[in-house]
């Protein structure tokens, strides 16, 4: 049995607005395991980000986490719910055992300072080095495992002196530099040209490897969940409506809306070649849908869909699917 290193359960993320309260995220249940990479995919707005930011409760005002439980058991055999920490309690684990990577590498590196600075700070702020003397010296080793030529000049440079894969570059090395045992990543590549895309998910995955880290993907890309996932979450409007191995969601997808991504996008695995987009849009989340949430775009609603929110089933080991169909 894999053997689980967080353990999401009910998991719920409202935003107070003036417009009215909105449901972003809806009792969200996900396990993740030990050294695996496990993908979150899901259309603009259906709370990929919301999900991934409350699992360390990084959920700003008017956010606010109402429910649920983000247990994680750590290396030692212990067990804790992140949501139950105090701040100063929760921040000692983010960044260090925990770490994010963001999209946009310039929203993440400080302009004023170099970045042999900032890979230095995250590692001084939790005591990973015992100086910034010796931080200075572990940022030269990190911008040369995130294959950045010439390290030994580049950690004086400022990020505008770099391109931006190689500020990515710079970030993920901030991310790994405290060897977490679970990364992140929010769209990791998005922001920047195609090319450069595939150099740094082929990073992410050497980096994984080699400090057998937990990586937590999100993305809206199919193909980058069919290229470096083993597992995956489908978001459909704050709900998780299908979970399964990569496989089992490319080869036997069960949701009608899992069915209707994978056939809006050209996918290598399924060999499907036709492009189709899903009629509809995301609804609202102050009044989302009553009962399941995809029913308005849904080829197969029937009464129940509009009454009564499906749960996840297992339907074989390991692939689970919240709709009335089954
Ligand atoms: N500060 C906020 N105030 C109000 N609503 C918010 C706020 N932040 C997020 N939301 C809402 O939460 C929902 C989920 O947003 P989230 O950013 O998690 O989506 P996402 O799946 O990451 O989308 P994207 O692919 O565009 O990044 C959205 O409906 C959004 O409108
Ligand atoms: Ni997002």
């Amino acid at each position: 049995m894999p053997e689980p290193i967080l353990e999401v359960r009910d998991l719920t993320v409202h935003f107070y607005t003036y417009a009215g309260i909105v449901k972003a995220i809806e009792k969200v249940s996900f396990d993740v395991y030990r050294g695996e990479t496990f993908a979150i995919v899901g259309e603009t707005g259906c709370g990929k980000s919301v999900t991934s930011r409350a699992l360390t409760q990084l959920i700003e005002s008017p956010g606010k986490i109402v429910g649920g439980s983000v247990i994680y058991h750590r290396e030692d055999g212990t067990t804790v719910d992140l949501l139950k920490l105090s701040p100063e309690e929760i921040r000692e684990i983010r960044g260090k055992e925990i770490a994010y990577i963001f999209q946009d590498p310039h929203a993440s590196l400080d302009p004023l300072y170099t970045v042999g600075y900032q890979i230095a700070e995250a590692m001084v702020v939790h005591k990973t080095v015992k100086d910034w003397k010796e931080g200075l010296k572990r940022a030269v080793d990190i911008l040369r495992r995130v294959l950045i030529p010439d390290p030994e000049s580049r950690v004086k440079n400022y990020p505008h002196e770099m391109s931006g894969g190689m500020k990515q570059r710079v970030v993920i090395g901030t991310g790994v530099s405290n060897n977490p045992k679970i990364l992140i990543a929010d769209e990791p590549t998005t922001a920047l040209d195609v090319t450069v895309q595939a150099q740094i998910l082929d990073l992410m995955n050497k980096l994984k490897e080699e400090y057998n880290t937990t990586l937590i993907l999100i993305t809206h890309n199919m193909g980058v969940v069919a290229e470096m996932a083993d597992r995956v979450a489908v978001m459909y409007a704050g709900k998780i409506v299908e979970v399964g191995s990569v496989d089992q969601i490319f080869k036997n997808p069960l949701h009608p809306y899992t069915q209707g991504l994978l056939r809006a996008v050209p996918n290598p695995l399924a060999e499907i070649k036709t492009l189709e987009t899903i009629p509809g849009t995301v609804p609202n989340l102050i009044e989302p849908p009553s009962g399941c949430r995809f029913h308005p775009r849904c080829p197969h609603t029937m009464e129940v869909c509009r009454e009564k929110v499906p749960e996840l089933k297992e339907m074989e080991p390991g692939h689970f699917v919240a709709c009335h169909l089954y």
